[in-house]
């Protein structure tokens, strides 16, 4: 497959650098790391171990843009500009393995391109050319465009996510072609809204979630941003987003979530996508997610504080 990876970052440059065993991948990236990539390959250390030679652009051409996949790995907040750039080129397929719900603003300008996608790798950028795996974790893509979805969710996964998913495995990727995306959106969606703003105001790993305050907390959020989803249409119980949540926090207890690394290092959050999108949603369907627009509000507050506004 020829694959685009636009926002080569920690995650991007992981996965990007993977399919690049078996594909031609071109990664879009920011300077110095597109520069040291082109130059001298990418090398994956940590829990995987590959050195591959990916293309880098920070300018992608149109020719570039017209590939059979362009995933997008970027911070949810600049999932618009993404859309924008791909738009202008012609990929076949579409798939953002963002956190937060990026799918429609994706499928606003790329129309039925657009698949689901997440990840629960864990990667961080060590420094120009370089990116460590801190997890190995799972990929799953699926349909996302309503008139695309069967209504039996037991159904086989579409074609086109297959052929992705087997795209990713044949560079060992652990990947599944998932006939019910919009679910499992959902249930990570419920799973960041949880554990990352609450991690991220509290100073705390994943694991101290796992008892005591911050436990009920986390589960709330979970359990509004279910009421949402079922609201939606989507079929997540409350019992399932909070085992979801519990779930999370054990396999990740030593973890810093990306939102507390983001808060720590000064960074912009993805909390409008993420705690944001709850609050929204729930807004436009006439549920009250309490928990989720004050864990919003206060970290909007931190946000606006540190930029000066
Ligand atoms: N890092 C991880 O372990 C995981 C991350 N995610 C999600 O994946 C997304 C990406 O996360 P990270 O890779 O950690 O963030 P990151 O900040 O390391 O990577 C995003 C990259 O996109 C680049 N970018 C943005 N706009 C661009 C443009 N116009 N042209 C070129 N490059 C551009 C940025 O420079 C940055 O390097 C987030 O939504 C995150 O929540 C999901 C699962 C795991
Ligand atoms: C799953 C979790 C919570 C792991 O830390 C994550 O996705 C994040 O930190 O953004």
């Amino acid at each position: 497959m020829d694959i685009v990876v636009f926002g080569a970052g920690a995650l991007g440059s992981l996965v990007g650098g993977l399919l690049a065993r078996e594909h031609q991948v071109t990664l879009v990236a920011r300077d110095p790391h597109a520069r040291r990539v082109a130059g001298q390959g990418l090398r994956v250390v940590g829990e995987l171990d590959a050195h591959t030679r990916p293309r880098a652009t920070t300018e992608p051409t149109h020719e570039d843009l017209s590939c059979d996949l362009a995933l997008v790995t970027v911070k949810a907040y600049d999932t618009e500009v993404a859309a924008e750039v791909l738009a202008a080129g012609d990929p076949d397929l579409v798939c953002s393995l963002s956190n937060g719900l990026c799918e429609g603003t994706l499928a606003e300008r790329l129309g039925d391109r657009v698949l689901a996608g997440s990840a629960t790798y864990g990667a961080e950028l060590v420094g120009p050319g370089e990116v460590r795996c801190t997890g190995v974790g799972r990929i799953h893509v699926g349909e996302f465009a309503d008139d695309r979805l069967d209504s039996d969710e037991d159904d086989a996964a579409s074609d086109r996510a297959e052929r992705v998913a087997a795209a990713f495995r044949e560079c060992g990727l652990d990947c599944t072609a998932d006939p019910a995306m919009p679910r499992r959106r959902w249930e990570k969606l419920a799973v960041n809204a949880g554990i990352n703003a609450v991690t991220a105001l509290a100073r705390v790993p994943n694991g101290a979630l796992a008892d005591g305050p911050g436990r009920e907390v986390a589960r709330r959020a979970a359990r509004e941003t279910a009421r949402v989803a079922r609201a939606e249409g989507v079929d997540l119980p409350d019992e399932r987003a909070v085992d979801a949540v519990d779930t999370v926090v054990a396999e990740t207890a030593a973890n810093r979530s990306s939102m507390r690394r983001d808060v720590e290092s000064g960074n912009r959050t993805e909390v409008d996508a993420i705690n944001g999108a709850v609050v929204d949603r729930g807004r436009d369907r006439g549920v009250d997610t309490p928990t989720n627009r004050t864990m919003a509000d206060l970290l909007r507050t931190w946000e606006r504080n540190r930029i000066g506004e």
